[in-house]
């Protein structure tokens, strides 16, 4: 095993992801962020140096579970403090499992404004992936808008609400193109016209170059802000082998849903006419779509990468057809021989998931509570028992049995918390996460929630309340272990997990605008058992007062 040395600064920088120049958050001068690749077992060590001039900073390993590091999981006011303009941080820890990860901000909105990047652990060597591929692509997916992420944090914290709408741009790689399309002669109705790019732009699509009659493993990650989306290949099927860094039983598909937080990797064997380029769409699903598909080409060497495919881009599937996401998230099932769950739980918390109001401000709340994240961070604040960091009282673990998740809350008014789920070490716990009409009538949204520290089971999902009885219907067979889930609207979902990782650990919807309106939970499993906390983790809040008496 390795030690994989990095040495980044963070900045912003103007750039012109989608041919339009905005301020970006840039790794090192370039963004997307540097691609981390190593191998299973090694170590990664990155020394991050905040070159913001008026803000903190921190770097979440997603999908990487942290084992005996959880300071080093890069979340502010939980496992750290944000580290101040100027200051270096170093982040170190072990990626002990092969998959198809990334990296982004986890402090404010920065992963909206663009802090992210791919984080790809192949194989143990002397090991083989359970699948056979000649090469490989990887596509970090995300959504872009013009208006700047602290225009964004403000609208969201005004009365009235100013939500941030719709993306401008989807971007693969990095790349997208906002005010001309790929495939512009294609579309009758469309005022866009034909890009004329000659591929050193900044927004010149990333083209992926294969061989004829070859297998190759696509790696899709999905760190959009906002947005769900569905990924097709013109003319070639997609076999589906892993989610989040865990094998799954392979499956055939024409197109793939991905929401935020979630990877997968699929194959596709380049058997089709050797003369021709294919299309790679990706197009939204969940909200109504105000974004054009974000495109770039297969190109079957050597072929010419500006041939364009004789007919139009694969046409995303209809943006409120659930039917088809929940048939695609039913067939995802783990590779036989695949980690089995407990086949009991020690501990069932449920989590309603509704849109609010705190003095008439829109928030998101769980179980009426929205989440306010404290000054001082969780981790050390719970190994030194500093009492007043933030609220004691556990936060409630089920909600009012007469509430009707099928109309908005009858009662919207809500409070903020800090509250900490203290789960036993070692223990099974049960999660449903329960979706709920919105304060609008008639409307339930997509969530996808992200665990930090840990992959769950995804048990089953379901239609309307959960109601006892339905944890019959669950999958303890072959369910995939993950470490994002959504919630459908107007349904639930079961997941299941060991606290077998000391630390403080986030639970949220990975939505960004969500996240900051209060959509998450913080769950504490034997922190007792952490040890040597870096300082730099902890000198901030109360932590800090702490540590600069003592020294
Ligand atoms: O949090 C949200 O706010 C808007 C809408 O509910 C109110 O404008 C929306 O679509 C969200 O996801």
């Amino acid at each position: 095993a390795k030690i994989r040395h990095y040495q980044w600064e963070v900045e912003y920088k103007f750039w012109s992801p989608d041919c339009v120049e905005n301020p970006v958050m840039a790794i090192n001068g370039k963004f997307p962020g540097p691609t981390i690749r190593a191998v299973a077992g090694d170590t990664i060590h990155v020394e991050l140096t905040n070159k913001l001039h008026t803000e903190g900073v921190v770097i979440h390993w997603h999908g990487i579970r942290q084992f005996g590091t959880p300071w080093a999981d890069g979340t502010a006011s939980i496992s750290q403090c944000a580290i101040n303009p100027g200051e270096t941080f170093i982040y170190r820890f072990k990626v002990d499992k092969a998959g198809t990860y990334f990296y982004h901000g986890h402090y404010g909105m920065q992963r909206s404004a663009g802090l992210y990047g791919s984080l790809i652990v192949d194989v143990a060597e002397g090991e083989k992936p359970p699948f056979h591929y000649d090469g490989e692509f990887n596509l970090l997916l995300s959504d872009w808008w013009h208006q700047s992420v602290h225009e964004q944090e403000i609208g969201l914290s005004s009365i009235p609400f100013r939500w941030i709408g719709e993306p401008q741009t989807i971007l693969m790689n990095g790349r997208g193109q906002y005010n001309c399309s790929l495939a512009a002669h294609f579309s009758s109705n469309s005022s866009l016209s034909k890009c004329t790019l000659r591929g050193g732009e900044q927004c010149a699509p990333h083209i992926l170059h294969a061989l004829p009659n070859k297998i190759y493993r696509l790696r899709i990650a999905s760190t959009t802000a906002l947005a769900a989306l569905n990924l097709a290949i013109g003319n070639h099927k997609m076999v589906v082998v892993e989610a989040d860094g865990n094998y799954l039983q392979p499956f055939e598909v024409q197109d793939l849903d991905i929401y935020s937080g979630e990877s997968y990797s699929v194959l596709i064997t380049t058997n089709q006419d050797p003369t021709q380029n294919y299309w790679v769409s990706v197009g939204v699903r969940g909200r109504e779509p105000k974004t054009p598909q974000g495109l770039t080409l297969l190109n079957y060497l050597p072929n010419s990468a500006s041939k364009l495919p004789p007919s139009a881009p694969p046409v995303t599937p209809r943006w409120d057809d659930y039917d088809h996401s929940k048939a695609f998230s039913n067939k995802i099932l783990a590779l036989m021989g695949s980690p089995k769950p407990p086949t009991n739980y020690d501990h069932r918390i449920i989590l309603l998931n509704t849109q609010n109001r705190i003095n008439g401000y829109t928030k998101w709340a769980i179980n009426n509570v929205s989440l306010a994240v404290p000054a001082t961070p969780y981790l050390g604040s719970i190994k030194y028992g500093l009492k007043h960091a933030f609220d004691r009282n556990p936060p409630p673990e089920n909600f009012s049995s007469n509430y009707d998740v099928m109309k908005p809350p009858m009662n919207p008014n809500s409070t903020h918390g800090n509250g900490v789920y203290m789960l036993n070490l070692n223990t099974t716990v049960d999660v449903i996460l329960q979706n709920a009409n919105t304060l609008t009538a008639n409307t339930s949204e997509i969530h996808p929630w992200h665990l930090h520290g840990h992959d769950f089971w995804v048990l089953g999902y379901g239609e309307g309340k959960f109601r006892d009885g339905d944890e019959k219907k669950f999958n303890l067979k072959n369910p995939p272990l993950r470490n994002t889930a959504v919630i459908f609207p107007f349904g639930w979902t079961a997941l299941r997990f060991v606290t077998d990782n000391p630390g403080v650990w986030a639970f949220h919807c990975h939505i960004e605008p969500h996240l900051h309106m209060g959509m998450g939970v913080v769950f504490a499993e034997g922190v007792h058992r952490v040890g040597n906390i870096p300082n730099q983790a902890l000198a901030c809040g109360l932590t800090g007062k702490r540590f600069m008496k003592n020294n």
